[in-house]
C-alpha cells in the first residue's frame, strides 16, 4: 500500500501499479493523497503525470482530482475539504470505471456474436486487461470473462506478452481463477494459430487513441492487427472513452514510453507463468540495451472496431470518434 505520492510514483514507473483505467484511478486517488499530506498539489500532480507517458487516463485522471482540488480550495480556503473533494472524485472516477467496465463487456460480446458464427469463439488477447488494470472487471479481458460466463468462449489464446509477460504471469492467473478455457502461448507462436484458422477474434486494450483512430497499446499488438488482416479476424480494441485523446492529433504524436533495455535482457525467471500464485518478476541487474518500446500504434485502417461504454466505434475514423467523445461529453445515456 502506498503511503505517499512519491511512493506511488514509484510504483507506477516500475509497474506494480500498471493499466491505463487503472493508473487513471492510482493518479486520482494519488492526488487526494498528496492533499491530505500536505504535499505541494499542482506539484504533486505534475510529477504523477509524468510517471508513464503513453497512457492518456493518467493524466486525466490526475486532472480530475487536481481541478476538484482547486475548486474546493478556492471556495473554502480549507486544505482539509480540499483534500476531501479530491478523494470524493477520485472515488467517483473508480465507480465510474467499475460501470464503464461492465458496459464495454456487454458491448463488447454482443459485437462477437454479430461478427463471428454460432458456437464457442476462440479469441486471442494480448497484454492484461483484466479487473488488475481496473476499477471493474477490465477492459478487452472482461468481454471474453463475459463470453465464458454466457457459454459463448470455447478458448482464450493468452499472450505471454515479452518483455515483462503481463499474460503469462496476470493474464493467465485471471483466466485460471474465472475458470475460462484457456491457453499461454509465446508471443511468437500466434502467427502460426491465425494460420492454423484458431483465431475467430483479437481483443485487445488500449492506453491511447489518438483523434484519428489510432492505437496505442501494448508492444506486440501491432503485428497482431497486420496478422487479423491478412487472415480476415476482427481485431477490436476494448478501452473507456477517457482512453480516446482528442487532443492527440494521429499515431505520429502519440509518445510512446521506452523502457530500461534489462528488461529484455536480463529478465529470466525459472517460473514465468503464474500458477495460481502471484506472479512476479525478480528485479533484474542493469544490463546491456536493448530496444524496448513498451508500446506500439496500430493505424485505424487495421481496427475492425473500439468498444466503449457508449457502444461500438466502427469503422473507426476521426469523425466516428469524436462523435463517441461528444456522446459522453453529453452524458448521453450509454447505448
Ligand atoms: C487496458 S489497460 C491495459 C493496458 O496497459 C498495458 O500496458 P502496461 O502493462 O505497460 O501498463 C497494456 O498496454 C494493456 O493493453
Amino acid at each position: 500500500m502506498c503511503t505517499d505520492a512519491p511512493a506511488l510514483v514509484e510504483a507506477i514507473r516500475s509497474l506494480a501499479v500498471r493499466g491505463a483505467p487503472l493508473l487513471g484511478i492510482a493518479g486520482a486517488y494519488g492526488v487526494a493523497l498528496a492533499a491530505a499530506r500536505g504535499f505541494d498539489v499542482p506539484e504533486a500532480a505534475r510529477t504523477l503525470e509524468g510517471a508513464r507517458p503513453t497512457a492518456v487516463n493518467l493524466s486525466v485522471g490526475v486532472r480530475r482530482a487536481e481541478s476538484a482540488h482547486r475548486a474546493a480550495l478556492a471556495r473554502t480556503g480549507d486544505p482539509t475539504a480540499a483534500a476531501v473533494a479530491a478523494l470524493a472524485e477520485a472515488r467517483a472516477l473508480h465507480q465510474e470505471d467499475a460501470e464503464a467496465s461492465a458496459r464495454m463487456a456487454a458491448h463488447g460480446l454482443t459485437l462477437l456474436d454479430e461478427l463471428l458464427p454460432a458456437g464457442g469463439h476462440r479469441i486471442l488477447t494480448h497484454c492484461n486487461t483484466g479487473s488488475l488494470v481496473s476499477g471493474g472487471e477490465g477492459t478487452a479481458f472482461a468481454v471474453a470473462l463475459a463470453a465464458h460466463r454466457a457459454g459463448r468462449l470455447r478458448r482464450l489464446w493468452v499472450d505471454e506478452t515479452r518483455p515483462l509477460l503481463q499474460g503469462a504471469r496476470l493474464t493467465a492467473y485471471e483466466a485460471a481463477r474465472s475458470g475460462m478455457p484457456y491457453t499461454l502461448l509465446t508471443d511468437n507462436a500466434a502467427g502460426s494459430l491465425f494460420a492454423a484458422g484458431e483465431v475467430d477474434a483479437v481483443l485487445i486494450g488500449a492506453d491511447r487513441i489518438a483523434a484519428d483512430g489510432s492505437v496505442a497499446n501494448k508492444v506486440g499488438s501491432y503485428p497482431l492487427a497486420v496478422l487479423a488482416r491478412y487472415h480476415h479476424v476482427p481485431f477490436i480494441v476494448v478501452a473507456p472513452v477517457t482512453t480516446i485523446d482528442p487532443d492527440t492529433p494521429d499515431g505520429a504524436s502519440i509518445e510512446v514510453e521506452q523502457r530500461p533495455g534489462f528488461e529484455v535482457t536480463e529478465v529470466v525467471a525459472p517460473q514465468v507463468a503464474a500458477t495460481g500464485a502471484a506472479g512476479g518478476i525478480p528485479v533484474a541487474p542493469l544490463g546491456t540495451q536493448a530496444y524496448n518500446p513498451a508500446f506500439d500504434v496500430t493505424p485505424p485502417e487495421l481496427v475492425t472496431a473500439i468498444v466503449t461504454e457508449q457502444g461500438v466505434v466502427s469503422p473507426v475514423t476521426a469523425e466516428s470518434l469524436a462523435e463517441a467523445c461528444a456522446l459522453s461529453r453529453r452524458g448521453a445515456d450509454p447505448a
